[in-house]
């Protein structure tokens, strides 16, 4: 069987109830809230300044993603698995009927859990992993911090993939198997006309700083299609819309990158290596692709190297098995356009032009990207020893700015947090309530106009931080 025949449609909600509908209206939640607000100890205010986002904020998209975004991603799956308990038992083995039933009872008590704000539970797995995770849990406990609405917004929602994950890793037929690529896959098989129209608008691109900012934009306005937020395809004329999109990035910084990957860079004696760190699978990581060809093919990089995910995570994001898969994917597409495109990955792979990182267990641990240097010191010395990482996403941007609500206006540099193993850039569309570096008033304009701007991944930023080399 292949993934693809997964029916992910049933599973799946219709327009008004999706993820998207409930950004773009704010008081879709219900009068048991109150009820709940009161029992929770939920505070009636937006997350204050310079604390880290928490669902103990109503008015923030933390609450609302424990309150309904959560349950309903849950419900989802939990669909997709009974809709598909014979293909899955075809891939996995005739066994994987009764895991499957077991992992299916284990998302409803987690679904039950999030709803009734449970406390976390220790992990039982034997995954090497578990017994950091449940010493990271024992000092929530202390802090009073282990539950889904009185931790903070990211050590909740990591727990919540771990958790999921868990539940499937201890099913011996389920193990190894990603509940998620079924989405993931057709993500990418019912663009495959967008696909085609954006690689052939971007074959041969000579270099140049108009190429290589339409190449970079490319990347960061995919990013609108994560599958955890968006339900919408992106249309088949994204390249030529692209042009609009650019009213919507509020902090562009993509004329710093150009030069630092022109000037900054180019008198180091070193060969250049830019690493990129994914977010999600699809259309993204497709575009992600296109700015390692296009960084290669105009001489502004000799290798770019890809960090991927070690678990299935936020749902669409990208494992070592979705790269894998979309080499595969384009390598033996019948469209010539994609199988040459496919050629040329695999040319750029065997000549290590690309590289695809073994995934870092960092990259879903709770902690954000300031503790890297202590926790995973490899990958720290790896990534300064490029000339630029590029940070994908709003996860990654929310690690960056260690989950903090800066004010709007401090510099993207100075909510670091002092991580900076090389230059860094962030290419995110907005889907959280947290921002830096923007213009004086921005933030309070777009609020005016539309209370949910931030959430909608509407608009975007292209920052950079630059690490000073001797
Ligand atoms: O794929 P991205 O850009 O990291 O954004 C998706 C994520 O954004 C968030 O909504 C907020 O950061 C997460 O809950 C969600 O999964």
């Amino acid at each position: 069987m292949s993934d693809t025949e997964i029916n992910t449609e049933h599973g799946s909600q219709s327009e008004d109830e999706s993820d998207g509908s409930t950004l773009h209206s704010k008081d879709t939640l219900s009068g048991h809230d109150e009820e709940f607000d009161e029992k929770h100890n939920i505070f009636d205010i937006a997350p204050p300044l310079r604390e880290q986002l928490s669902a103990r904020y109503k008015h923030s998209f933390a609450y609302r993603t424990f309150r309904k975004r959560v349950p309903q991603m849950l419900n989802e799956l939990i669909t997709c698995m009974r809709e598909n308990e014979t293909r899955i038992m075809e891939q996995c083995g005739d066994y994987a009927r009764y895991d499957l039933r077991r992992v299916i009872w284990s998302l409803e008590i987690l679904r039950t859990e999030v709803q009734k704000n449970s406390e976390f539970k220790h992990f039982v797995d034997k995954d090497p992993g578990a017994s950091e995770w449940n010493i990271f849990i024992k000092k929530l406990e202390n802090r009073e911090k282990n539950q889904w609405f009185t931790s903070t917004w990211m050590d909740a929602e990591c727990y919540l993939y771990r958790r999921i994950w868990a539940a499937f890793r201890r099913a011996d037929t389920l193990s190894s198997y990603d509940y998620f690529s079924p989405k993931k896959i057709c993500s990418t098989r019912n663009n495959v006309f967008l696909l085609r129209s954006v690689l052939k608008g971007t074959r041969d691109l000579p270099r140049c700083r108009l190429h290589f900012l339409l190449i970079l934009k490319l990347s960061l306005w995919a990013n609108r299609c994560d599958l955890s937020i968006r339900t919408d395809a992106p249309n088949e004329r994204f390249i030529e819309q692209m042009v609009d999109f650019d009213e919507h990035l509020i902090a562009d910084q993509s004329e710093d990158v150009w030069h630092l990957l022109t000037e900054g860079i180019h008198s180091s004696v070193c060969p250049v290596t830019v690493d990129i760190v994914l977010d999600n699978a699809g259309f993204e990581l497709f575009a992600d692709l296109l700015l390692g060809e296009y960084l290669i093919e105009a001489g502004l990089a000799v290798k770019v190297r890809y960090h991927v995910k070690d678990i299935p995570w936020f749902v669409s994001d990208v494992t070592a098995n979705d790269f894998n898969w979309m080499l595969q994917f384009f390598l033996r597409h019948e469209i010539s356009e994609l199988s040459a495109f496919g050629r040329k990955l695999r040319r750029f792979m065997r000549k290590k032009s690309f590289e695809l990182c073994q995934a870092c267990s960092f990259w879903t641990k709770p902690q954000c990207f300031k503790f890297m240097r202590e926790m995973a010191p490899c990958l720290y010395v790896q990534l300064s020893l490029g000339a630029l990482t590029i940070f994908k996403g709003d996860l990654n941007y929310r690690k960056l700015l260690d989950d903090v609500n800066w004010n709007s206006t401090t510099p993207f540099s100075e909510c670091l947090s002092g991580f900076l193993p090389t230059s860094i850039c962030a290419l995110r569309s907005i889907k959280s309530d947290l921002y830096c570096g923007l213009p004086l008033c921005v933030v309070e304009w777009l609020t005016e106009e539309d209370p949910n701007w931030m959430c909608t991944g509407e608009k975007a930023v292209i920052q950079l931080a630059v690490k000073p080399r001797p």
